[in-house]
């Protein structure tokens, strides 16, 4: 079986809100990807219906080449996470693994297993009821690797980790994704992305905005400017600019050049003795990339593969 989830065409509506509205998109092994977009904009529902918890009024979504209501062991095929708080608050961790291993058909012995891959060895033994909610999370999450599935999808994972929390996820994220797995991961927020995606799908109000490489995203965004440091910064300006640059100052000490590479940036600089700390390509971050993807959007335009002009 392919670890593959493929969406094609979703459509999704309750009474007169349109929640998912036509939504093609695929994820692929090896890889994390992304899942954006504002809250509201259709994620947990997309979700849900790949999960067939919720049943689309248009399109297919597939796990593997499949619809998950018709594999026969899903636990083994499709590792979810999509609501922490659904688990009994009486049950100790350990317990309820257990009983779902045992209600799966799944080896008791990858109870510790996943224990152990989540993180959760020191509070095992503990009612889930007490659990503060980044632990539910990473008791949700060793559930969704339960089954060692090939596909993993977790919506919104990180909500409610703490800064440790977050690094941890990102590297398990990885790990999972480099070892061959598709994984999906949600969040309302790009800057939670940064430095754990390797792909992007981007969706507003239902639809497609992006499907991009993280890689491809931050060149565009990136636009080849350059970053400019100097406790000199209004004579570098003023250098730059006459001679055709268009300059922004950030920060403290800093401005981003556009339009002259780094070595005509150091030419003017020292040709005019302004002196200056450092000359590095510019990079953007998600958060930036997000804003100027949907900058000038009155309505949200389907784009896949490329940036929106
Ligand atoms: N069961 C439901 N009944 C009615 N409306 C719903 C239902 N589930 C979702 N919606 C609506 O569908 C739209 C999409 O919601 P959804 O929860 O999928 O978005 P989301 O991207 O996951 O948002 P968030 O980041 O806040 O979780 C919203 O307008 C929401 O109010």
């Amino acid at each position: 079986m392919d670890a593959t989830i493929e969406v094609r065409g979703l459509s999704k509506r309750y009474g007169p809100t349109t929640a998912v509205d036509g939504l093609t998109f695929t994820v692929a092994p090896g890889r994390v990807t992304g899942f954006v977009g504002p809250n509201g904009a259709g994620k947990s529902t997309t979700m849900r219906m790949i999960m067939g918890l919720d049943r689309p009024d248009a399109g297919t979504a597939l796990v593997g080449g499949r619809s998950y209501r018709s594999l026969r062991t899903p636990l083994c095929r499709l590792g979810a996470l999509l609501d922490a708080s659904a688990v009994h608050p009486a049950r100790r961790a350990r317990d309820h693994l257990r009983w779902l291993a045992h209600a799966n058909g799944l080896p008791v012995r990858r109870v510790d297993e996943v224990i152990e891959l989540a993180g959760l060895t020191g509070a095992a033994g503990r009612r889930a009821g007490g659990f503060s909610l980044g632990m539910r999370q990473r008791l949700g999450i060793a559930a969704a690797l339960l089954g060692d599935p090939p596909v993993l999808m977790f919506d919104e994972p990180v909500n409610g980790l703490d800064p440790d929390g977050i690094a941890w996820m990102r590297g398990l994220l990885r790990s999972l994704a480099g070892e061959g797995r598709a994984v999906l991961v949600s969040s309302h927020l790009m800057s939670e992305l940064e430095g754990g995606a390797d792909h992007l799908v981007m969706i507003g109000r239902g639809r497609l905005i992006a499907d991009i490489g993280v890689g491809e995203l931050l060149d565009a965004a990136s636009g080849g400017r350059v970053e400019l440091r100097t406790a000199r910064r209004q004579e570098a300006m003023t250098v730059l600019a006459h001679a055709g640059a268009t300059v922004t100052a950030h920060g403290t000490d800093a401005v981003t050049v556009a339009g002259l590479d780094s070595e005509r940036i150091i030419a003017l600089l020292t040709g005019a003795g302004v002196t200056f700390s450092g000359v590095a390509a510019y990079r953007a971050s998600l958060e930036e990339a997000y804003m100027e993807l949907t900058r000038d959007a009155v309505e949200f335009q389907a784009v896949t593969g490329r940036v929106a002009p």
